[in-house]
């Protein structure tokens, strides 16, 4: 089944969009975790337990886990989500030149340590070449950076050609022309709505991945008024979610005790994440 297929599925379960993204700073990790053999894991497996009602998926970002204990990590933490029935996306913004691309690629393949991500997010900078062996995986999703939500996404994705068109502009028509296996999609931040609007219309059948509600202020309505095609896609937060609480109180002392107060405030946040996105669906 093809990735697309399965999302719109979870989608259905759980009736909703919310992206739950696993980014386990390890100077945010509730204090009693961080003696633990893996202490990401068993935060991360907290979270999950927490959230995965109203989890459509979950997005590790792989920047929380390049060391020897986060690898092991981040495989705990995909067998699990994807044991909850939860599709899971490696947020990796890979891509290279063929070989070492093609290496990369290899992250989608299941191994003898347990099974791989569901989707990756590959940047399309280096072009088609780079993100081939992605784009063959058929039955895995490939999210394209194209408009992202940070300060900077300006400097290069705005930028005119000389045909009179933006860069994320281009991205998003190389990329629905990528689209042989109905397995991409792109990255359009919630932070520039009118950005996210004009890509929404260029490529209409692209499920969106949406990041920046929460943290970083981006707009929930547009969001998904414009980042679901034929109601796929998902609207991710991360920060805003697993570290709701420390809304509650701004403290890392914590006890065993203090497991269902963490994990429980991450649950509320994705519930409540998920009732405002579904107003808008
Ligand atoms: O590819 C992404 O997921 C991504 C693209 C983008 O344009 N902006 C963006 O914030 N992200 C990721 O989405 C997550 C956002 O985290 P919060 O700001 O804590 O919700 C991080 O893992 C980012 O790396």
């Amino acid at each position: 089944m093809r990735f697309f297929d399965r999302l719109a599925d979870r989608i259905d379960a759980v009736d909703s969009v919310v992206s739950v993204g696993l980014d386990p700073d390890p100077d945010r990790l509730p204090e009693h975790l961080l003696d633990r053999d893996l202490p990401r894991w068993a935060f991360n497996r907290r979270i999950i337990d927490a959230t995965h009602e109203h989890a459509a998926a979950y997005k590790p970002n792989a920047a929380f886990y390049e060391d020897p204990d986060g690898w092991r990590a981040l495989e705990e933490t995909i067998a699990y989500a994807k044991g909850k029935g939860v599709p899971v996306i490696l947020d990796a913004k890979r891509a290279d030149i063929g070989n070492t691309t093609r290496q990369y690629a290899n992250l989608l393949d299941d191994d003898a340590e347990g099974p791989a991500a569901d989707a990756i997010t590959v940047n399309p900078y280096m072009g088609r070449d780079s993100l081939q062996p992605f784009l063959d995986k058929e039955d895995k999703g490939v999210f394209i950076l194209c408009r992202t939500s940070n300060p900077g996404g300006s400097d290069i994705q705005d930028l005119e050609l000389a045909e009179g068109d933006l860069v994320y502009e281009r991205v998003a028509a190389l990329a629905d022309g990528w689209n042989r296996h109905d397995n991409v999609g792109l990255v359009v931040g919630a932070t520039t709505p009118d950005e996210l609007e004009e890509v929404r219309e260029q490529v209409p059948d692209l499920p969106f991945l949406v990041p920046g509600v929460g943290s970083q202020g981006g707009d929930a309505e547009a969001a998904v008024e414009h980042g679901l095609a034929d109601g796929v896609g998902v609207v991710n937060s991360s920060r805003g979610i697993i570290f709701a609480w420390e809304d509650d109180q701004s403290r890392r002392r914590t006890t065993e005790g203090d497991d269902g107060q963490f994990a429980g405030a991450s649950g509320e946040a994705a519930r409540r994440l998920k009732r405002r996105l579904n107003q808008y669906r």
